[in-house]
């Protein structure tokens, strides 16, 4: 483990940057996701069902993983509001 809050914010940082390119994949995804979507004439980004198995599903991953469910729960509402309106706003 690193000893001063240099090296703790380095490996911080080091994890956002891959965060980062994992959700640029993701955001490549939810393009893909909207353009079928308007494929199949529907018009409304937002999936409320989809959304709320999401957040099940990501707050027990969390727990195996041992991150705070909670925690996950905050992130994923927000992650999923936003590419939610990057769908709507992206693909129609
Ligand atoms: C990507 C989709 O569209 C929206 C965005 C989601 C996401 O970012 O995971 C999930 C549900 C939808 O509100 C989808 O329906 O799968």
């Amino acid at each position: 483990m690193p000893h001063n809050i240099e090296q703790v914010r380095a490996a911080i940082d080091n994890i956002d940057a891959q965060l980062i390119s994992l959700l640029a994949e993701r955001q490549s995804f939810v393009t893909r996701a909207g353009e079928v979507k308007a494929g199949q004439g529907i018009q409304d980004a937002h999936d409320p069902e989809r959304v709320e198995s999401i957040l099940r599903a990501r707050r027990e991953q969390a727990l195996d993983a041992g991150l705070d469910p909670d925690v996950a729960e905050r992130i994923w509402k927000e992650l999923l509001a936003a590419f939610t309106d990057y769908e709507q706003n992206a693909a129609r």
